[in-house]
């Protein structure tokens, strides 16, 4: 496939409500939206990350430097979507960036192709169950209402931010409110092993999973966490490569693997993964960076192959946009549905687009 240009545009969407985790709080969906037009089609895909690099080392910034510079240069004039990671595997690191490129460069293959993302990678659905992530509150009634509104909406499985503070009495909280509904809870890194006692007292409550309770790069400590207490540990940033998978579950460092497409580089790595926890009988779903819909409609494909059997962070897009730059997705009986059309299924909407946009940069024509 012949590249003709590749468009980097900005977008600043405000959040319906402030999201705040353990490694900070969001107010606006602030990235930018990769445009490739190529000789046959054209591809969209985003930038999962931030403006700030606190849930991982990547940031808004140096996504675009690194992609201008280092990145597109190494795909263009001709490639295709299997060459990408080849192509770009002497630049280290900066796999959410290169997941913008190699996503945008499929949408445009499979889009000249009339070929829908999920017959691609293998999707068995039509639509998915959907969990929803909850950020930390400022007090356990604040938090109960919010947990109440989203299972009202039909949320199958909530997911509960903690920290060091916030862990054991939210939990208690929602379990004595509202019974045995899915719930698990996510704590970004913010535990170390010597916490161990106090993550123990949360297998009182027959949780799925806890996600990420240590640093990304202790893999070692996660495995000796998981023989001093009884709920699954799943793994999120850990796990940036097939090969990290492979070895967090040789090392019995995990039970449960959140995939995120934009985090492991792209949606042929992410199937990867798949294949591997599936060969391993480990359960795995899609998690999410309060994407637009420019990546919510391939995540929510991801989430319909066969291994992904938890309920992904794959909300409606009314859980964080009063308006997004793609027809929404809506959250029906706890399902979402897939979108169906070819390459990722979605396209931005060209004046909402226009609206949310705050630059535009010709990376390549
Ligand atoms: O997309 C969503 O609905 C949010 C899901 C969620 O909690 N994402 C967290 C995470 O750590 O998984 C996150 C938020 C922002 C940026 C990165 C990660």
């Amino acid at each position: 496939m012949k590249i003709e240009r590749v468009e980097l545009v900005n977008v600043a969407i405000p959040l319906v409500q402030s999201f705040r985790t353990s490694f900070g709080t969001m107010t606006t969906k602030d990235t930018f939206l990769l445009r490739v037009v190529t000789d046959t089609a054209e591809g969209w895909s985003e930038f999962a990350a931030d403006p700030q690099p606190l849930y991982c080392s990547e940031f808004v910034a140096a996504a675009e430097l690194v992609l201008a510079d280092h990145l597109v240069p190494r795909v263009v004039p001709e490639v295709t979507a299997a060459e990408v990671a080849a192509r770009t595997e002497a630049v280290k690191g900066h796999k959410l960036a290169k997941a913008a490129l190699e996503t945008a460069i499929l949408d445009a293959e499979l889009r000249s192709y009339g070929m829908p993302i999920g017959t691609y990678l293998g999707a068995t659905a039509e639509r998915v169950p959907s969990g929803i992530s909850v950020g930390i509150k400022n007090s356990i009634p604040q938090l109960l209402d919010d947990v109440e509104e989203h299972l009202a909406d039909g949320y199958v499985r909530i997911k509960l931010k903690i920290e060091p503070g916030w862990d054991v009495e939210p939990v208690r909280a929602v379990r004595e409110r509202f019974g045995d509904i899915p719930l698990q809870v996510d704590a970004n890194t913010a535990y170390t092993l010597a916490d161990a006692d106090q993550l123990r007292k949360l297998d009182e409550f027959d949780l799925l999973l806890i996600e990420q309770p240590l640093d990304e790069d202790d893999m070692r400590g996660h495995a000796l966490l998981a023989q001093r207490i009884r709920t699954p540990i799943c793994l999120d940033e850990s796990i940036t490569s097939a090969k990290d998978a492979a070895t967090a579950i040789a090392m019995d460092a995990c039970r449960v693997i959140n995939i995120k497409p934009a985090r492991v580089g792209g949606y042929l790595e992410a199937r990867r993964i798949h294949d591997v926890a599936v060969a391993h009988g480990i359960p795995v779903w899609c998690g999410g960076m309060l994407e637009t819909g420019i990546g919510r409609g391939p995540n929510l494909v991801l989430a319909a192959l066969p291994g992904f059997v938890l309920p992904g962070d794959t909300s409606a897009s009314r859980r964080w946009f009063a308006e997004d730059i793609t027809e929404p997705f809506e959250l029906e009986d706890g399902f979402i549905a897939l979108p169906t059309g070819p390459g990722i299924g979605v396209e931005p909407i060209p004046e909402t687009l226009r609206r949310f946009t705050t630059s535009t940069k010709v990376l390549y024509a």
